[in-house]
């Protein structure tokens, strides 16, 4: 479903290569040091910083394709409600920045935020719901967009542990209802443990092919042992 051939990022002096594949459907958490290059790649696979090599998704070379036309959702660390819209409006720009919404569209609308949990909030605005419906609102503005593969940066990393599991399962739960692929870069290896069905890990300049979660984590190579600290 992602297909990744000779991937190189420069960042300045930072660079990263990756070569993997994800089938269609898994959930993959990308884990690795702090400054090992996880942004980066999210990044890169979802068109908003430069690369060469080749990005497939679905069978279609998107490497040099703007980020809306890659079949790529992305959702970032802070959510990036706007404060001033509601929370249909907000997940209303995930389809259409004019936010001028036909029926169709505020139905989508409609039905991505009940996929969260947020039927009844929608004419609200993010400051007048809790932290954790705000993470089920960005989440809500990915789905939204009914994209294949769904790129996520550690969303829920501020929220508390419980609430953290509660929107893990909620992604898992979404992503089995709708078929996306998830990569998902947490900091927590019970995370990966909890929500993923194999892990990318990321260090010395490289992203490794993706390998079951249980494998991995039970006998881990030398640098993920040294990262986990164990
Ligand atoms: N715009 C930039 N210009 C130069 N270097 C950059 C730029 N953005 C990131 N870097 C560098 O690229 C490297 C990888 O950063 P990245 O944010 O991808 O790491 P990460 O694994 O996501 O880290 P963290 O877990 O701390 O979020 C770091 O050394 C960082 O300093």
């Amino acid at each position: 479903m992602l297909k990744v051939d000779g991937l190189h990022i420069t960042q300045g002096a930072f660079e990263l290569s990756a070569t993997f594949e994800v089938a269609k459907g898994q959930r993959v958490a990308v884990i690795g040091p702090s400054g090992a290059g996880k942004s980066t790649l999210l990044n890169a696979l979802g068109g908003y910083i430069d690369s060469i090599g080749t990005i497939r998704v679905d069978g279609q070379d998107v490497s040099t394709a703007a980020p809306d036309q890659r079949g790529i959702a992305m959702l970032f660390q802070d959510g990036n409600l706007f404060p001033h819209l509601t929370l249909s409006q907000n997940v209303g720009l995930g389809l259409r920045p004019a936010l001028r919404l036909d029926s169709e569209e505020q139905a989508k609308v409609a039905a991505a935020l009940d996929s969260v949990g947020l039927a009844a909030f929608g004419s609200r605005k993010p400051g007048d719901v809790s932290g954790g419906q705000q993470s089920r609102a960005a989440l809500a503005r990915v789905l939204v967009q009914g994209k294949p593969l769904l790129l996520l940066d550690e969303p829920f990393a501020a929220l508390g542990p419980a609430l953290r599991g509660e929107m893990l399962d909620l992604t898992s739960t979404v992503a089995r209802e709708t078929g996306a692929t998830v990569l998902m870069i947490t900091h927590a290896p019970e995370d990966a443990e909890r929500a993923a069905d194999q892990v990318i890990f990321v260090h010395d300049g490289r992203a490794e092919a993706p390998r079951p979660v249980g494998e991995i984590m039970s006998n881990p190579p030398e640098a993920l042992r040294a990262y986990l600290g164990r």
